[in-house]
This record gives structure tokens, C-alpha cells and sequence, in this order.
């Protein structure tokens, strides 16, 4: 039998780690509004800054090409027909990892987790297939037990159902997990939910990312190893002292 000390020190067993997708793990925006702004020009419209159309991610594809065109002066029955959004995501498929790439430090700290005893898991707003493309692309697939889109669940972020299935997909337990997120729907989703949840400050978001009420402000993925340390020692001593 190998000795204790030989054994890798598996503190996060039991635990599931949920992360949000664009501007969180992956950073989309060149791509995302890349097509956006080839669907304008097409139309005729001029194209949006990136500057202003990376706040519009965050809540899926659908609201990213409504709220870009009707920033862009176009109406919003123009915006929402449906043969525009199948070319949007036809493009999107195209290109989806052209210039898309993980955030610095991201593999190193989901091998890192996983090696810890965590259970990781993708909660996005992107749909499923499209989220396992660019995962598939980006050689990420590997470090999750599940990969939730809005599609696989019954009620997206800002709905707490969509963590909840999201970690009972991935086989945790929805008790024992924290969310990790960049923008307002994940933030609601968590605190939906009773769950932490770490905010990123390098993502997608209208809100400045210290006003969307997370419990940890992060500025990079390396320090999200310590963030979640020091929720887990809160949360245990809070859950010790309610005496669960
Ligand atoms: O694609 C989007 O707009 C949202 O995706 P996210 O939930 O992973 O941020
Ligand atoms: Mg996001």
C-alpha cells in the first residue's frame, strides 16, 4: 500500500468547480464580434467597436447579434429574424477559433484543480455544440465532466437551475460547489443558487466587474487556486459555527 505522504493531497474532493465559458476560461471576443460585425457590413450597417460590443457577451448569441445591431442604428425586428441569426452562427462556426484562446494560466490551474480532487464543469450561455467546438479546438474538453449549455438545462444564467443541473450533469453535488464567472448572469446564477462565486475581472461585462456582487474579486486565473482556498476556509467555519 502506498504511504499517506506518497498520496497527492486531494483537499477539493467532493467539491465542483462551475465555470462560466466567454471572457472567463476563453477569451472570444475577437471571434464573437468578428462575426457580428461581418453580419453588418453585410446588411449594410457599420460595424460596432469592439470596445462597446464585448460588453454584449454574455448572454448568448442571440441577444449578442439583437443588442450589436440595434447598437449599430439597425431595428429590432430587423435584428431578431431568425435567417439572420442561422448566418450568424453559420460564420461563427467558421471562425470560431481563429483568434479565440484560453486566458493565461488556465490549463495549468484546471490541471492543477483536477489534480487536487476538484470536479470541474462548464456552466455557459453559449450553446452546447458550439461551446464543445471551441472547447474541442482549444484541446480543453479534458478537464470537464460536463460541458452545460442553456440548451441542457431547464432555465439559463441568471437562473440558478442552470449551476444546479450543471453540477448534478458533472456528478457533484450543488452543496459543495462554487461558480466561477466574469458577468452579471453568473453572478445572479450563483447567489440563485447558494453557491460562491469568484469574479473575474478580465471578462465580458456592462457592469464594472466590482459592482456585480461576487464574493471574490479575481485579476488573474492563476490566483483562483487561493480565492477558492479562502472561500472554503469561510465557508467551513460559517457551516462549523451554524453547527451543520
Ligand atoms: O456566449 C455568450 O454570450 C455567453 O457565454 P458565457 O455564459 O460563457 O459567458
Ligand atoms: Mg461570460
Amino acid at each position: 500500500m502506498t504511504p499517506d505522504h506518497d498520496l497527492p493531497d486531494r483537499d477539493l474532493e467532493g467539491w465542483t468547480i462551475a465555470f462560466d465559458l466567454d471572457g472567463t476560461l476563453v477569451e472570444t471576443q475577437g471571434d464573437l464580434v468578428g462575426t457580428l460585425n461581418r453580419m453588418l457590413v453585410r446588411e449594410g450597417h457599420p460595424p460596432v467597436p469592439m470596445e462597446s460590443a464585448r460588453k454584449l457577451i454574455g448572454s448568448g448569441a442571440r441577444a449578442l447579434l439583437e443588442h450589436g445591431f440595434v447598437a449599430a442604428g439597425a431595428s429590432w425586428e430587423e435584428a431578431s429574424q431568425d435567417a439572420l441569426f442561422d448566418a450568424f452562427i453559420a460564420d461563427y462556426i467558421e471562425h470560431i477559433a481563429d483568434e479565440s484562446h484560453p486566458f493565461e494560466g488556465v490549463v495549468e490551474t484546471l490541471e492543477q484543480l483536477a489534480e487536487r480532487g476538484a470536479r470541474l464543469v462548464v456552466a455557459t450561455n453559449k450553446r452546447t455544440d458550439l461551446s464543445e467546438l471551441l472547447l474541442g479546438k482549444l484541446d480543453l474538453t479534458r478537464h470537464f465532466a460536463a460541458i452545460v449549455g442553456p440548451d441542457k438545462v431547464s432555465a439559463k444564467k441568471p437562473s440558478g437551475a442552470h449551476l444546479k443541473e450543471a453540477v448534478l450533469l458533472a456528478g457533484g453535488e450543488p452543496t459543495m460547489a462554487i461558480m466561477v464567472g466574469d458577468a452579471s448572469p453568473d453572478v445572479g446564477a450563483a447567489k440563485d443558487a447558494d453557491m460562491p462565486c469568484i469574479v473575474v475581472t478580465f471578462g465580458y461585462t456592462q457592469i464594472p466587474p466590482e459592482e456585480l456582487g461576487g464574493d471574490v474579486l479575481i485579476d488573474h486565473f492563476e490566483d483562483l487556486e487561493e480565492a477558492i482556498d479562502g472561500l472554503l476556509t469561510d465557508l467551513y467555519v460559517s457551516r462549523a459555527l451554524a453547527g451543520l
